[in-house]
């Protein structure tokens, strides 16, 4: 009897390809593979769908879909994608197929494990998101120069906050750092306003995707 080797079966929410719209591959074509469940639940969340929704998949079968679009890029996103750890050989198939692989990522899982030749972005919540707490602040030991940090802001004393931590741990010599407006809590423009007054080194990071295909569109 012949037996196909499948790999190890995960729940995916969903995949398809857009437009990058966040972080510094911002703007090119890639394609995402969105993770079921978070272990988190950030005030601000815009993927909540990924809490339950989902479908159960094998490695090959996520590999032969992402392999279908002809795209080169991808990322693996969530909810929270360190959460089935099954995902860490599924980046390193893809490695292997030649693709260039994002992990973007809550935080509060350990990246040890993750292959060294994915680029990690790397949320670190901030007090009003709720979900400082479970930071495991160990990664900022595995972060490598080329990887991305991200703060998502509410509001200013959100903003403070962020500088603050950004001096305390010494980010900017660490990696790329990535803030972002949280849609719908604060505006881009005072955002911008407060970091070239604090001529801060960070890179503004918009949503792309919502202000191509509207803030509400799924699969985009
Ligand atoms: C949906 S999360 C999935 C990956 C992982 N759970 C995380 O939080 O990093 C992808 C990115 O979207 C960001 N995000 C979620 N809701 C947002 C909002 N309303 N405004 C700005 N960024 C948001 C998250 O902070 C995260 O950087
Ligand atoms: N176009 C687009 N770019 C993205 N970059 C990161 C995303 C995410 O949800 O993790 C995302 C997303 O959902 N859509
Ligand atoms: S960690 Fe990411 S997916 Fe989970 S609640 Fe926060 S923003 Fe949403
Ligand atoms: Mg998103």
């Amino acid at each position: 009897m012949l037996v196909m080797t499948t790999g190890a079966v995960m729940k995916v929410c969903e995949i398809f390809a857009s437009i990058q719209g966040e972080s510094t591959y911002a703007g090119l074509p890639c394609v995402f593979v969105r993770m079921t469940g978070c272990n988190l639940r950030c005030v601000y969340c815009d993927t909540t769908y990924a809490y339950e929704e989902g479908m159960e998949m094998s490695e090959n079968e996520i590999i032969e879909r992402v392999k279908s679009y002809g795209i080169k890029l991808v990322e693996i996103t969530g909810g929270e994608p360190l959460l089935q750890r099954e995902v860490l050989l599924l980046m390193r198939k893809l490695l292997d197929n030649g693709f260039t692989v994002l992990l973007e990522t809550n935080g509060s899982e350990s990246i040890k494990d993750v292959d060294k030749r994915v680029t990690v972005i790397m949320d670190i919540k901030t007090p009003r998101s709720g979900m400082f707490e479970k930071m495991d602040l160990m990664n900022l030991k595995y972060i490598k120069s080329d990887d991305e940090i991200k703060f998502v802001v509410m509001d200013r004393e959100d903003y403070e906050w962020v500088k603050s931590f950004i001096k305390d741990y010494s980010l900017l010599n660490k990696c790329r750092i990535l803030m972002s407006p949280a849609y719908g809590a604060l505006l881009p423009y005072d955002l911008s306003k407060w970091i070239v007054e604090d001529r801060l080194p960070v890179r503004l990071n918009l949503q792309l995707h919502k202000y191509i295909y509207g803030a509400d569109e799924r699969g985009v």
